[in-house]
């Protein structure tokens, strides 16, 4: 396949669409993609993503969403309409087997859920369900939808939810690849998220404005922000050039207060920085603060805390939104009642931000430019390697460890480059492995490092880095011995 960073061409997308309509029997009900946007025209302007998103960035207010998706569509429909009452944005998010294409599967698990009358899946198979299905989700509720995932090939989801009126999709050809698949190549998901890119861009050029949010926590394992900022701009600038024109850039959040909101402030501005110096003007930007996306404590209250903490630094940040958790979170899907009691204590949070923000900080501001200085030389190496081509530069950027995400199960990523804490809890570099780096850069975060092997009396370590992805779930941030 020969990959590269340009727009589908209409004739080939439409020859392309044959076969991935095939690829499941619900495909039919999409066949005629005016259709699609004949329905979307009728969503009311309230319940577009798009526009909600463009508001909230425009009036400075940090909106909250949940993650929820069980097997059936009554069901969940009864979840959704408790979550709307306690949300701004709504999510729909899909089961395991529908992300791996395995269609077969997860229509025994809506049989086994309609035996069992509760839910046996871990999301909501749209591709089973169908569009008249689905659409009967989107006419049901009264906030703007969302379809979340962790889907490598998404292009028959992408078709259906589309036509079935959801307003915003997440993932991307690396973020919905490298934390979640072993064996997909990225020239595969790469191109196929192209293909996903290029169905909203068809119905931007059809009026119908629908968001895009790649996946910004990526493995949620102490991911440095330069690591995951760099995905979430490549993955902007692919569906960008696809006709994408409302685009959320994303962060999973650490812990340390100073990085969090460097972290946001500097995915915003260089996301404008690479954005523009590739041409593109008439886009509209807005980023997603996640709460703390790895191990929690089990005990609710505590759990409660790290929610809440996530919700008062996302507001800090200024971010578009935050993506809630619940006191649930240990141990596994939660309740609808758990998920409304996060929401409940975020919007409680935002509320009392709202009225205030987070004050000119000269740590800040350093931190700013440290992400900055990181993102511009992995970047560039990656431009390098494609001879200007962003998507050709990704691909040999993995297989040369350039780009490197920490604790992700894809062969194709090399997994040398190692995070860890520093002596504040804000994440470092322990091992660059072939991380083009500045050289002052590495000492800086070397420095750091060895602050803290100082302050705790031992060398810096693997068991370090251990105890700092178990230290949250055990009512830590820095994981000391
Ligand atoms: C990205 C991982 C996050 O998604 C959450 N998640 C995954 N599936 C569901 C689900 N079906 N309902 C609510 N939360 C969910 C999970 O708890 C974890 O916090």
């Amino acid at each position: 396949m020969e990959l590269k960073n340009k727009k589908i061409a209409i004739d080939d997308f439409m020859s392309e669409r044959k076969d991935v309509l095939k690829t499941w029997v619900t495909g039919k009900d999409v066949t005629n993609f005016e259709d699609g946007v004949k329905y979307q025209s009728t969503i009311s302007a309230d319940k577009n993503f798009a526009k909600k998103l463009f508001e909230a960035d425009r009036d400075g207010i940090t909106l909250s969403q949940p993650r929820a998706g069980v097997a059936l569509i009554e069901e969940h429909i009864e979840l959704l309409k408790k979550l709307q009452v306690e949300c701004d944005l709504l999510p729909t998010t899909i089961d395991a087997y529908t992300r791996l294409n395995r269609y077969e599967e997860a229509a025994v698990g809506i049989q086994k859920s309609v035996e069992a009358g509760t839910s046996k899946l871990n999301g909501l198979p749209v591709v089973n369900h169908g569009v008249a299905a689905c659409r009967h989700i989107t006419e049901s509720l009264d906030k703007p939808l969302q379809i979340r995932h962790g889907t490598p090939d998404a292009r028959l989801l992408c078709e259906i939810s589309m036509a079935s009126g959801f307003t915003s999709y997440e993932g991307g050809g690396i973020s919905y690849n490298i934390p979640y698949a072993k064996r997909v190549t990225l020239e595969k998901s790469i191109r196929d998220w192209q293909y996903c890119d290029r169905v909203i861009g068809l119905y931007e050029e059809n009026g119908i404005r629908i968001n895009r949010e790649p996946f910004g926590p990526l493995t949620g394992t102490l991911i440095p922000p330069f690591i995951s900022h760099t995905v979430a701009i490549i993955e902007g600038l692919v569906a960008l050039e696809q006709g994408v024109k409302s685009i959320t850039v994303g962060y999973g959040q650490v812990g340390n207060l100073v990085q969090d909101i460097a972290a946001i402030r500097s995915l915003r501005e260089l996301s404008h920085e690479y954005f523009r110096a590739y041409g593109f003007e008439d886009y509209e930007l807005s980023t997603v603060f996640h709460q703390w996306m790895g191990g929690f404590p089990e005990d609710e209250s505590r759990a409660a805390a790290v929610i809440s903490w996530g919700a008062a630094v996302a507001g800090m940040s200024g971010a578009t939104k935050v993506i809630t958790k619940s006191p649930h979170e240990a141990f596994g899907i939660p309740t609808a009642e758990a998920n409304c009691q996060g929401l409940r204590a975020s919007n409680q949070m935002l509320n009392m931000m709202r009225d205030q923000k987070f004050p000119p900080c000269k740590d800040v501001d350093l931190e700013v430019e440290l992400i900055k200085r990181e993102v511009r030389a992995v970047m560039k190496k990656v431009l390098e390697l494609g001879n200007g081509d962003i998507a050709v530069g990704t691909v040999r950027a993995f297989e040369a460890g350039v780009l490197d995400i920490p604790f992700a199960p894809a062969m194709c990523n090399s997994g040398k480059m190692l995070p860890i804490r520093d002596n504040n809890g804000a994440i470092r570099v322990f091992d660059a492995g072939a991380v083009p780096l500045p050289d002052d850069v590495l000492t800086m975060h070397q420095d750091f490092v060895a602050e803290r092997a100082r302050v705790e009396g031992r060398e810096a370590s693997f068991q370090m880095i251990i105890d700092d992805i178990n230290a949250v779930s055990h009512s830590k941030l820095v994981g000391r011995p």
